[in-house]
C-alpha cells in the first residue's frame, strides 16, 4: 500500500547541509502497524512527514495505493491528504476552538456541510471517549484527552493510513496504555494503517508488528518486531533490545559481581530467556540434573507479538565441574548465557 524509494531529505542548516534522509526505501502493507524507531536525530519524524509530503524529499518517490504523491500537483495532493490522518506528540490542538470544533476542522477544510458535520464529530468523540467534552477548551483537558482529541480529528476524514509521530511521548505510563490500546482498536475495527514513530521500545513492542530501525538517516534495520527485538543486528536495534530485555539486577549485586576477584560463593548468571523453551523448568533442571543451588535474583520477561522473551538472572552455586556441566548443557539448548561474576553468600 506504501511504498518509499529512495527518499532523500537535506536540511541546510547553520553546521552546514544535513541529510535526515540518505535513500530510504520501504514498504508497508494495508493495515499493518508499522513502528519506526531510532535514536533522536535518526531522521524519524522527517520520514514520517515524507508518507504525507509535509516534507518533499529533493529525490524518491512516495507511493500510495499506486500513485506517486510527490506527482501530483497541489489541488490533487490537498485530495490525497484526506486519506492520511496525523497525530503529533504535542497534540496541535487550536486553544481557540472548543474540542468538538477542532475535530470539524478538516471537515469543514474539505467543504462539508454543518449538518453532515455535527453527527459525525460527535460520534469520532463517542468513540474516542470523549463524549462530553465536545464543548470543552483544549485547556481544560488532561493530556491523554489532549490526545484522544488529537486522534478524532486525524480521523475525521476517514483516512486509511495514521501517521503518529511521538504520539505518547508526553503522557505517563498508564495514558500511553490506553492511547496504545485506543490506537490498537481503531486499527483492527477500521483496518486503518498505522504508521508511528518513537524511541521507545517498550511502544513498538506493544504497537507494532513490523518495525523499521533508523540510524543516521537510513534504515538498518527492518522485520517482525519478535524477531528484531529477539536477534538484533544493528547496533541501535541491540540497544534498545538490551533496554528492554534485561533483568533488573541489583545494582550492589551487579557490583559484587563485576568487582570481585577470584571465585566466590555463587556464580551471577543471566540467561537469555529463549522464544518457547519453558524457562522455569530451566531453573528446576539445573537443581537435579547438575545439582546446583540456584537462586533467581532478577527477571524480566516481556510478550512481544504473543510470544515470550525476556532475560532471568540466578545466582548458582555447586561443583565447579558440574557448574561447567550446566553451562554447555544449556548454551547447547541455544539458551545465551552470560557469566557475570561471582559473589560471595551462599546461594
Ligand atoms: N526543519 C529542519 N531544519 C533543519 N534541520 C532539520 C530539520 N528537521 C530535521 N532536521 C535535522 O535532520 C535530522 C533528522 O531529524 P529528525 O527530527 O527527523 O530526527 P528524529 O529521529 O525524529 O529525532 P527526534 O526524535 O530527536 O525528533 C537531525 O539532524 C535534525 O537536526
Amino acid at each position: 500500500m506504501i511504498r518509499l524509494r529512495n527518499l532523500v531529505k537535506t536540511f541546510s542548516t547553520a553546521k552546514g547541509a544535513e541529510r535526515a534522509l540518505d535513500g530510504v526505501s520501504l514498504e508497508i502493507s494495508k493495515g499493518e502497524r508499522f513502528g519506526i524507531i531510532g535514536r533522536s536525530g535518526a531522521g524519524k519524524t522527517t520520514l514520517l512527514r515524507t508518507i504525507n509530503l509535509l516534507e518533499r524529499p529533493e529525490q524518491g518517490s512516495v507511493e500510495i495505493d499506486g500513485s506517486d504523491l510527490t506527482r501530483l500537483d497541489e489541488p490533487a495532493l490537498a485530495l490525497a491528504r484526506r486519506d492520511i490522518g496525523m497525530v503529533f506528540q504535542n497534540f496541535g490542538l487550536l486553544s481557540r476552538r472548543t474540542v468538538a470544533g477542532n475535530v470539524a476542522l478538516p471537515l469543514e477544510l474539505a467543504g462539508h456541510s454543518r449538518a453532515d458535520i455535527v453527527p459525525r464529530v460527535r460520534s469520532l468523540l463517542a468513540r474516542v471517549g470523549l463524549k462530553d467534552k465536545e464543548e470543552a477548551w483544549p485547556s481544560q483537558l488532561s493530556g491523554g484527552q489532549k490526545q484522544r482529541v488529537g486522534i478524532a480529528r486525524a480521523l475525521a476524514t476517514s483516512p486509511k493510513l495514521l501517521l503518529c509521530d511521538e504520539a505518547t511521548s508526553a503522557l505517563d505510563p498508564e495514558t500511553t496504555t490506553q492511547i496504545l490500546e485506543l490506537l490498537r482498536e481503531l486499527n483492527e475495527e477500521l483496518g486503518l494503517t498505522i504508521v508511528f514513530v518513537t524511541h521507545e521500545g517498550d511502544v513498538v513492542r506493544r504497537l507494532a508488528d513490523q518495525v523499521a530501525v533508523m540510524e543516521g538517516g537510513r534504515i538498518v534495520e527492518q522485520g517482525r518486531v519478535f524477531d528484531i527485538f529477539t536477534r538484533p543486528l544493528s547496533k541501535t536495534a541491540r540497544s534498545f533490545a538490551a533496554e528492554l530485555g534485561a533483568s533488573p539486577i541489583p545494582e550492589a549485586l551487579r557490583f559484587e559481581a563485576k568487582s570481585r576477584s577470584g571465585l566466590g560463593a555463587a556464580t551471577l548468571i543471566t540467561l537469555a530467556v529463549p522464544d518457547e523453551s519453558a524457562h522455569e523448568a530451566l531453573v528446576s533442571e539445573l537443581v537435579r540434573r547438575f545439582e546446583l543451588n540456584v537462586d533467581v535474583v532478577a527477571g524480566r520477561i516481556e510478550h512481544i507479538q504473543g510470544r515470550r522473551w525476556g532475560s532471568l538472572s540466578l545466582l548458582a552455586s555447586g561443583e565447579p565441574e558440574r557448574m561447567g556441566a550446566a553451562i554447555h548443557f544449556l548454551r547447547e539448548r541455544r539458551i545465551g548465557v552470560e557469566v557475570l561474576g561471582h559473589v560471595a553468600g551462599d546461594a
